[in-house]
């Protein structure tokens, strides 16, 4: 059950008080190899035409070969040619800023209610000991429709509403061209992946605040995790690094390209793909000087599918590796928050 109502991390800013002790991380051996706030290397990640994916010309087959070889090495790759305009982008990163600057007042009338996810507010509290992220958050169903809850979707800043409804209808294209793309990057049948994930998939769209910091070194945005999307779309700020992976025990920052949206496998398409694409494990970093703002889009298969791995991807040389799952991301949260990869409970 989820804990009363916490400040969230811009009001804690906003008070001048002490750092409170419940964001400190509780060190690990690794602090002195890779420090929080180290320098860390960026990740070769290519970015990749989404026009070309789906046509099957000479460089469409580069371009998903190029899918095949980021989505099993990293899980992450950033696309480009998506059909949303660069000013379209810009619009959704200018309405974020806007909202999350207004006074705490306005902000508190969309305040998520304890237990549900949808609205805005802190790092959801889970236990009594949980170290919580430095991050807020507006959380919010944006489809099918009928799952909207619009009372928490803001009035202000004027068009936010309007501007979310059609970066939904924008985002939904890209979706299923994905989702396509990558069925043909491993050789299946196209429409395989989507008809598992269902006609009635939920879209999720998560807006992220990550104050400046006074601590970089003990303090932590958003913890370790893999997503419990088929896959998510990211906007990550076009200016502030802090996005990290995790490859092989090493984490490596994401790179910053203008104009693209940033893809990463999730759970769900981890155990669709029989582990071939993996759910890449990512956190965000804090630093002292700047905040730091992210748009996260989760695609979330239908309640009423089963989420298992593709036939076609099975085999005596490819054994099944996951159980079929259902409603996954129901028990996805509690796992989430105690800081363990809920895919682990799917292993076979
Ligand atoms: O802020 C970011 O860049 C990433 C956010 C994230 O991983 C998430 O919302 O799941
Ligand atoms: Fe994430």
């Amino acid at each position: 059950m989820e804990k009363p109502k916490f400040k969230t991390v811009q009001e804690v800013v906003a008070s001048g008080e002490r750092l409170p002790e419940r964001y400190l991380q509780t060190p690990t051996g690794d602090d002195e190899v890779q420090p929080l706030n180290g320098l860390v290397p960026e990740m070769d990640i290519p970015t990749i035409d989404l026009s070309l994916l789906l046509s099957s010309s000479e460089d469409g087959r580069k371009e998903l070969s190029k899918l095949h070889s980021a989505l099993s090495k990293w899980g992450v790759v950033q696309v480009m040619n998506h059909g949303i305009t660069e000013a379209f982008l810009d619009e959704i990163y200018k309405l974020t800023k806007q909202f999350f600057a207004l006074p705490t007042e306005e902000k508190q009338k969309y305040a998520r209610d304890i237990g549900n996810v949808q609205g805005y507010g802190n790092d959801m509290i889970l236990a009594d000991d949980q170290i919580l992220d430095w991050i807020d958050r507006l959380f919010l169903t944006t489809y099918p429709d009928d799952q909207r809850q619009l009372k928490f979707w803001p009035q202000v800043p004027v068009g936010f509403k309007e501007t979310l409804h059609e970066y939904t209808m924008k985002q939904k294209p890209v979706i299923e061209q994905f989702f396509k793309a990558v069925a043909r990057s491993l050789e299946l049948e196209e429409s395989c992946f989507l008809e598992m994930h269902g006609q009635n998939a939920r879209i999720d769209t998560r807006f992220n605040m990550y104050p400046p910091c006074p601590r970089p070194d003990k303090v932590i945005g958003a913890k370790p995790h893999g997503d419990g999307s088929a896959f998510t779309l990211l906007l990550p700020d076009k200016n502030v690094e802090g996005l990290q992976f995790l490859k092989d025990g090493k984490w490596y920052k994401a790179p910053i390209v203008p104009d693209t949206i940033l893809i990463n496998v999730g759970d769900l398409m981890e155990i669709m793909s029989n582990g071939i694409y993996k759910s890449p494990v990512h956190r965000v970093v804090t630093n002292k000087e700047s905040e730091r703002i992210s748009v996260a889009t989760f695609c979330i298969p239908s309640p009423d599918k089963e989420i298992q791995p593709v036939e076609g991807l099975v085999s005596e040389t490819r054994p099944r590796l996951y159980k079929t799952v259902k409603k996954y991301v129901e028990v996805y949260f509690d796992s989430y928050q105690q800081g363990r990869r809920p895919i682990e409970a799917a292993l076979i």
